[in-house]
């Protein structure tokens, strides 16, 4: 999809045939998991605009065209183990359109057909985010219930929608009608249903819609009584059967008959009508109980309807209108500074809790001094807070209007939040760093750092271990580690004899570790895991790398100029060669024992455990992987207690809750980037 920077207007037949094949698999690819699996990867704004490319393609060279296109099909296959059931009148699905003047355009068109008079009467009705729905009664029971599936034939649910309460058994007239309507999941219903599936250890849904779908498409009725589903229902194909004339008639007639028809349709005559109800439904989106994600607007009168018809994939009487991605307002109470393990000093916002796509957010990460400058953000400031990728909060911009009188810039802090020593900017970089190698925050993120695989390899010294060793003052440093007790480490928290035995025996055998550990594990500047294995090949022991000057270190094979006069200015640090003599004592090994650790590898990355998940914007999947690789990462497919970090895309789903319940470090792209460019 290369030429997709090209606007279509612009392109050759040559680079439309060369685009829309790629174009049409991957949309499809979507579809599959959206439809199929109740799993998108990706957000709906990033697939419509997909979609909308490959429509404008088609458009502008019907030669193009084919009937297998995704703009030519409606929805998935119904693919579930279910029962497949035909439908005599297609359930299509619908077009849509983004903005207020795509909309009146769709209106001029409509009314401009030669064919059809139509009469500028609408009915407006919200566009309810569940999924389609189709109930068959006959002599007034409800024999059948169905999904829309590929349009021609859905899944038979029949046996799962009689466990919905607003979904009548019996009319009270004896009517041999289909009904069709959406099937959704509440909103609160939504957020418990994830919240105990995440208790559970089962993936969660991404959206209320694909929870629905999830609820609705089940083997076991019983297991869709559990999960509070609702309907609205919102048409009828024949309507002469109920005896009316318009769509707002229609849906009066279906609330007499029992059915649960959602409230506020409108019936519309113009455009300011139109723009009223739109701004009216956008405000109020959030104070419904269930999620909407546009607004639908019909032909009122039947007849027109009936005389405009359908494509092969939508109907030509009715248009969606789609909200664009949602935000929340909050203000901004406070920014907090964390310290990571190389002095790195970074912001997070924290914010009046909002409730954004499901869960309640509170921080959002500011990245650096300079994003945070960019973005302006105050204390005191109303901001607009977006999930990116659906997942990772984020600050899309700054209200102004807002911006208390009395506002003042934020100051970057100029004393590093744990230790008070001065920040800098080294060299040209964006972070703010503390370089203080006694910086308390600095030295705990250090010990993990050590006890990490690629490192010493201490297993069952995690964060909250060192957090508490180090506030009841049992370490200060990384030689405090060989010091421990068992009587002192039975002092910790939930630590029973067993725990301890163990940690003892890890930090034992930990000392016998070829030296390259112990360098990498030292956490050097720019040394990662495979520097420190061709450093140590090739001065073979501590003592002697330390009396090496710059210059003899930058000359080994693969080692450069910035590698080499890191080390040497670290091991010129008195107090660094206090530590290096407590090591010593301590008993650790500083001799190269040939490599303990991958030749091919070359980074912090070496032997982290990576699990890719969701869709990545910047570069595709395959390229992440790739880059991890080489840099000795393992890339794997599934999220356990083993996994070192998880970089979750757009829309990540089960893998991305898996690694919170494990607690598992999470990534987001941005960071990942960040990351790669600093490997570079
Ligand atoms: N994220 C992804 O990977 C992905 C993949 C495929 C599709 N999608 C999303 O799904 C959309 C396409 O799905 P679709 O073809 O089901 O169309 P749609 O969901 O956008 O619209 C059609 C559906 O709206 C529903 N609807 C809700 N309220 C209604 C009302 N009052 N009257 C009539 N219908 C109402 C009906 O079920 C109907 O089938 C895309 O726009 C995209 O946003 C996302």
């Amino acid at each position: 999809m290369d030429n997709q920077s090209i606007p279509v207007a612009q392109l050759t037949l040559d680079q439309a045939k060369e685009e829309i094949g790629p174009l049409r698999k991957q949309i499809a690819q979507w579809g599959k998991e959206y439809y199929e699996q109740d799993s998108p990867t990706v957000e709906d704004y990033v697939y419509d605009r997909q979609y909308q490319r490959l429509v404008q393609i088609e458009q502008r060279f019907p030669e193009l065209q084919t009937p297998d296109s995704p703009t030519q099909q409606v929805g998935g296959e119904a693919e579930s183990q279910l029962t497949k059931v035909r439908h005599e009148i297609p359930m299509l699905s619908m077009g849509d359109v983004f903005s207020i003047e795509e909309l009146m355009d769709f209106n001029h068109r409509q009314q401009e057909n030669r064919d059809v008079d139509v009469e500028a009467e609408y009915n407006l009705e919200l566009k309810i985010d569940g999924l389609s729905l189709s109930l068959v009664y006959e002599n007034g029971k409800l024999v059948q219930g169905s999904t829309r599936g590929n349009g021609n034939i859905g899944e038979d649910v029949t046996e799962n929608v009689r466990t919905i309460k607003s979904v009548p058994q019996e009319l009270p007239e004896p009517l041999s009608v289909e009904f069709r309507g959406e099937c959704y999941m509440p909103k609160e219903s939504f957020a418990k249903l994830n919240a105990q599936r995440e208790d559970d250890g089962q993936p969660i849904f991404a959206n209320p819609r694909n929870a629905a779908a999830g609820s609705l498409r089940q083997l076991d009725p019983k297991v869709t009584a559990k999960r509070d589903l609702d309907t609205f229902m919102y048409y009828v194909p024949e309507y002469q059967k109920l005896g009316v004339t318009t769509q707002a008639e229609a849906l009066d007639r279906m609330r007499e008959l029992g059915f649960k028809v959602n409230p506020h349709n409108r019936v519309v005559h113009n455009r300011q009508e139109i723009e009223d109800y739109i701004n009216e439904y956008t405000a109020k989106r959030d104070q419904l109980a269930y999620g909407i994600d546009g607004i639908v607007e019909k032909v009122n009168d039947l007849e027109t309807e009936e005389a405009l018809g359908n494509t092969v994939k939508v109907p030509r009487w009715e248009i969606a209108y789609k909200f664009p991605p949602e935000e929340q307002p909050t203000i901004i109470r406070d920014i907090e500074w964390t310290v990571g393990r190389t002095g790195n000093v970074t912001p997070t916002a924290v914010m009046d809790p909002v409730q954004l796509a499901g869960t309640t957010v509170s921080r959002a990460s500011l990245h650096n001094p300079d994003y945070l400058k960019e973005k302006d953000v105050r204390l005191g400031d109303t901001v607009y807070l977006h999930k990116a990728g659906d997942i990772i909060p984020e600050i899309s911009k700054v209200n102004l209007s807002k911006r208390p009188a009395d506002s003042e810039p934020y100051q970057i802090p100029t004393k590093c939040p744990a230790c008070d020593s001065k920040l800098v900017h080294l060299d040209d970089e964006v972070a703010l760093r503390c370089i203080n190698p006694m910086c308390p925050a600095q030295i705990k993120e250090g010990l993990a750092h050590f006890a990490s695989r690629n490192a010493m390899d201490i297993g069952g010294l995690g964060p909250k271990i060192i957090e508490q060793l180090w506030d009841k003052k049992l370490i200060h440093d990384v030689a405090g580690l060989y010091a421990l007790t068992e009587e002192q480490l039975l002092t910790l928290d939930k630590f029973g004899e067993k725990s301890a035995t163990n940690l003892l025996t890890s930090i034992n055998n930990s000392r016998n570790n070829s030296v390259e550990r112990l360098l990498f594990g030292l956490g050097i500047r720019h040394v990662g895991a495979k520097a420190a294995r061709l450093i140590m090949a090739h001065f073979n022991d501590l003592d002697q790398l330390m009396g090496a000057s710059a210059d003899e270190i930058s000359a080994v094979d693969g080692i450069g100029p910035t590698i080499g006069e890191s080390v040497e200015t670290y091991f010129a640090n008195e107090q660094v060669q206090s530590l290096i003599e407590e090591l010593r004592q301590s008993g650790l090994n500083f001799t190269y024992l040939g490599s303990t650790t991958p030749v091919d590898e070359s980074s912090d990355w070496n032997g982290k455990r990576v699990v890719l998940t969701g869709k990545l914007v910047e570069m595709t999947r395959t390229e992440a992987k790739d880059w991890l690789e080489a840099h000795g990462a393992k890339v794997t497919g599934s999220v356990s207690k083993k996994t070192d970090i998880v970089i979750a895309g757009e829309k990540a789903g089960s893998k991305l809750t898996k690694a919170q319940e494990l607690g598992v470090d999470v990534w987001d792209e941005q960071r990942f980037s960040q990351a790669m460019k600093e490997e570079q």
